[in-house]
């Protein structure tokens, strides 16, 4: 939750639905960094919020069976209708990670026809973070998403980069594209463009954006509509439709304290070459061998002894993360889902155990990781502290498993800069 400043209480404006952790804290980040105040939830809150003007709930939802996303997201819109909210706003990854089952085409038309609404805006543009759409492709720096590290991604392999037609594989809907000269032409005329595609039944429109201005005129044009399915990037250019400005307040957090780690299983380029750059450093890494855990190992009880014996020194480091051979070696020996699942399990014991070691600082890689992670920690409500990098902020929680709180990073597969994680304990210190 962010500091309260002095307002009127109000509802909150904007009810944002994330599919996984790292993402929800993302969006929280831009939100905060835009001005508003947020509070964000794992899973869906069951008690009223704080005074704030957005929540988002972060569920994990990205990758299990699509009937089951629907009904979790359905629930979470519920939850969120009776905290007052207004807008929606349904937070996918930048790199829009999905099958071609969903899961973002059936939790989108669920959300839709929940709402009674027949057309939105779809965009996982966040140009901050390198993550641009030009003519409905979506490119991550320099190269289209199927040249990205993407298409290795153990979960969701992203092979084509035209949305258009990825969004339309997921959907029943009609999906169109909305390009780049439409939002340049300004937010009236964008809207008037929005209504015309709608009134041709056109359900979805993937907007092109390149720059943080055009998701200035997108997040004006789209003052009232009831949903919208995007990366953070648009979270940018909300805030200004309720009189809202960026504020650095927002992001203080409580002194930190306790030891330091970083649980990593995240198998994407960022997160390959940020560990590589914390052992080459000469940074204590445990390495986490899925095959060992398979064969029945207690791979987690040997990573926390090895800790117990570093822990309160430098940051220590543990790591599933591994380059796409070895990655695609485990799945072909146990399965793509049973290897995912096997390791995060393990991964979330061993930040429990080193959560009950003292550990009170803990930066984790990964969406799943961290959606696993912070679940096996029993946290429930997130408060968002200052960015490290584009995406990623310290977040400080009470953890239902923790006799005191935790500042936690969770860190998306494909953020952060090489030094990542000895910057983000350099920035607490
Ligand atoms: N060495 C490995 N072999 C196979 N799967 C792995 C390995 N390491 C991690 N995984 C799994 O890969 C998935 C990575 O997804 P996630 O945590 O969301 O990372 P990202 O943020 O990069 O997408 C998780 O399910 C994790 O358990
Ligand atoms: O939008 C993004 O890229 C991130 O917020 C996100 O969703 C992260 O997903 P993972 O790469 O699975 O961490």
């Amino acid at each position: 939750m962010t500091e309260h400043h002095a307002r009127p209480a109000r509802p909150p404006v904007l009810g944002c639905i994330a599919d996984d952790f790292t993402g929800a804290t993302d969006l929280a980040n831009n939100l905060v960094r835009s001005g508003m105040r947020v509070v964000q939830t794992i899973g869906v809150p069951t008690v009223p919020v704080p005074d704030v003007d957005a929540v988002v709930v972060a569920l994990k939802s990205r990758t299990i069976p699509p009937q089951e996303a629907v009904a979790l997201s359905l629930a979470a819109l519920e939850a969120l209708r009776t905290q007052g909210c207004r807008q929606f706003y349904f937070k996918v990854c930048s790199t829009f990670d999905s099958t071609p089952q969903g899961n973002i085409g059936p939790v989108a038309e669920a959300l839709l026809a929940r709402l009674g609404a027949a057309f939105c805006c779809v965009t996982p543009a966040f140009p901050q973070a390198q993550r641009t759409v030009y003519m409905g492709h979506l490119f991550v720096g320099r190269v289209p998403l199927h040249e990205s590290g993407m298409r290795n991604h153990p979960l969701t392999p992203m092979t084509d980069s035209n949305l258009v037609r990825v969004l339309q594989a997921q959907c029943s809907g009609r999906v169109e594209l909305l390009e780049l000269a439409a939002v340049r032409a300004g937010a009236d005329a964008l809207r008037t463009r929005m209504a015309r595609l709608e009134g041709e039944g056109v359900r979805f429109a993937v907007v092109d954006a390149i720059a943080d201005e055009d998701l200035m005129v997108l997040g004006r044009a789209l003052a009232g509509a009831p949903l919208v399915v995007a990366g953070s990037g648009v979270a940018i250019g909300l805030a200004q439709n309720h009189g809202l400005a960026p504020s650095q307040g927002a992001a203080q957090l409580p002194p930190p304290g306790g030891a330091r780690a970083v649980v990593s299983g995240s198998c994407s380029e960022a997160t390959n070459a940020q560990v590589q750059a914390f052992i080459a450093a000469g940074g204590p890494a445990f390495a986490v061998d899925p095959l060992q855990i398979a064969a029945g190992a207690d791979v987690a009880g040997q990573a926390l002894h090895w800790a117990a014996e570093r822990l309160g020194g430098a940051p220590v480091l543990v790591y599933a993360s591994a380059p796409p051979e070895a990655v695609q070696s485990v799945q072909r020996a146990l399965g793509a889902a049973a290897a995912g699942a096997m390791v995060e399990e393990t991964l979330a014991r061993i930040a429990r155990g080193l959560v009950d070691q003292g550990v009170r600082q803990l930066v984790v890689a990964g969406g799943e990781t961290s959606g696993a992670v912070v679940q096996a920690l029993g946290v429930e409500q997130l408060r968002i502290g200052a960015q490290i990098d584009p995406g990623v902020p310290w977040c400080h929680a009470v953890a239902r498993h923790c006799d005191a709180p935790l500042h936690l990073a969770l860190k998306s597969g494909n953020f952060g800069a090489v030094d990542f994680f000895h910057k983000a304990f350099g920035q607490l210190a």
